[in-house]
């Protein structure tokens, strides 16, 4: 993986702006978050890194690993050559079926009765490269794409014999939950548009989304569920009134920063993951009400919406929101992909299509796959 110190094999990658996180080797594997939130407590000084379901009720792939490496600077993996060769060879659902979809949630949104203000629907690609692609190779590639040098990795394997040698890779932009000693902080995305090559077409864009009251919307339910889910454990709680703009190479987005300071010095970030998770930056408002609609529309998941990240003996860490990503698959040739958006009553379908087609270019780019 590019990264020729380490004395066990890679389980975990998180690259950020400022810094990343490298963890190999595993002293405990944990299928169940109760058990790693207990020995995260147990104060043996092993850190925590890995990935969340989107369903909670799924098992998790934790790894409490032999090798924890926190470093400056955003992750430089050794740089790939050549061409990945990658072929979509099936669409969950077809694109028509998706709009469909997001008419059928559309109907639902709008009538009061239902109880439910937004959903995130989802689409999914199944991929195949004509070689074997390692984890760290992808992760790399996603992480040269990106402006920002986000890109995660994590092993799969301790969620069980359906997950063993499949890994998670992406790059999020979106960042759940970090905490640093008693501050902790979030920075949800939701409301989305495609970038576009033309830079005037490509800032209108951007300024239409600012404006958008139905993409505002879309964000307020994310921020409020985070406000509330944080309030009770903060002494000071900083939501900013208004979204900025954020932006990925593919996509813009209304992003809003929140501050506060935790109360309990005990509580963790992976605590604090899976107190906020899931947010209805990924699944709706409100929580159950959209997450029963989008399994019985999508099935299962997998990690696809869930959480990236890791946590350290003292408590601090990092979890993305893990989005713009693809689970590998033992052989490192067959891939599934994800892309999804936030509906609400006022939503246009086919723009939601659009919304996920351009999501999708994060992976598909750093495959080589054309579109
Ligand atoms: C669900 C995804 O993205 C999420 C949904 C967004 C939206 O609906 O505008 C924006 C960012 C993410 O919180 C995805 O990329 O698959």
């Amino acid at each position: 993986m590019g990264d020729d110190e380490l004395r066990h094999d890679p389980v975990f990658l998180l690259s950020r702006p400022d810094e990343h996180v490298i963890a190999a080797g595993a002293h405990r594997r944990f299928d169940h978050l109760g058990d790693a939130r207990t020995h995260l407590r147990s104060g043996d000084g092993s850190a925590i890194v890995g990935a969340l379901p989107f369903d909670l009720r799924r098992p998790c792939a934790l790894t409490a690993p032999v090798e924890f490496h926190r470093r400056t600077g955003r992750w430089r993996g050794r740089q790939p050559t050549g061409a990945v060769a990658a072929r979509v060879t099936e669409a969950h659902p077809e694109p028509a079926q998706h709009v469909r979809r997001v008419a059928h949630a559309v109907a639902t949104l709008a009538d009061p009765s239902n109880g439910m203000d937004k959903v995130v629907l989802a689409r999914r690609l199944s991929l195949e490269s004509s070689d074997p692609l390692s984890p760290w190779e992808f992760a790399a590639r996603l992480s040269a794409r990106d402006h920002a040098g986000n890109a995660f990795a994590a092993d799969l394997s301790p969620a069980g014999p359906d997950f063993d040698g499949h890994h998670l890779i992406g790059s999020s932009p979106e960042v759940l939950v970090r905490k640093d000693g008693d501050v902790v902080t979030c920075h949800p995305l939701a409301g989305s548009t495609p970038r576009n090559a033309d830079p005037a077409v490509d800032t209108a864009n951007g300024h239409r989304l600012r404006r958008s009251a139905k993409d505002r919307r879309e964000h307020g339910y994310v921020v409020d569920a985070l406000a509330s889910a944080l309030a009770p454990l903060c002494r000071e709680l900083d939501v900013p009134a208004e979204p900025t703009l954020t932006t990925t190479p593919t996509m813009w987005h209304l992003g809003t920063p929140i501050r506060g300071l935790i109360t309990d010095p005990d509580i963790t970030a992976l605590d604090l993951a899976a107190a906020v998770h899931p947010t209805p930056a990924i699944c709706g408002t409100p929580t159950p009400r959209a997450r029963d609609h989008i399994l019985a529309v999508e099935g299962d998941r997998g990690f696809y919406a869930g959480a990236v990240g890791w946590c350290d003996s003292t408590g601090d860490g990092e979890w993305m929101v893990s989005i713009r990503c693809a689970d590998l698959g033992p052989d490192g040739r067959q891939l599934v992909t994800w892309a999804g958006g936030g509906i609400v009553a006022d939503s246009v379908p086919a723009d939601e299509l659009a919304e996920t087609s351009a999501k999708f270019r994060t992976v598909l780019s750093a495959l080589d796959v054309a579109g």
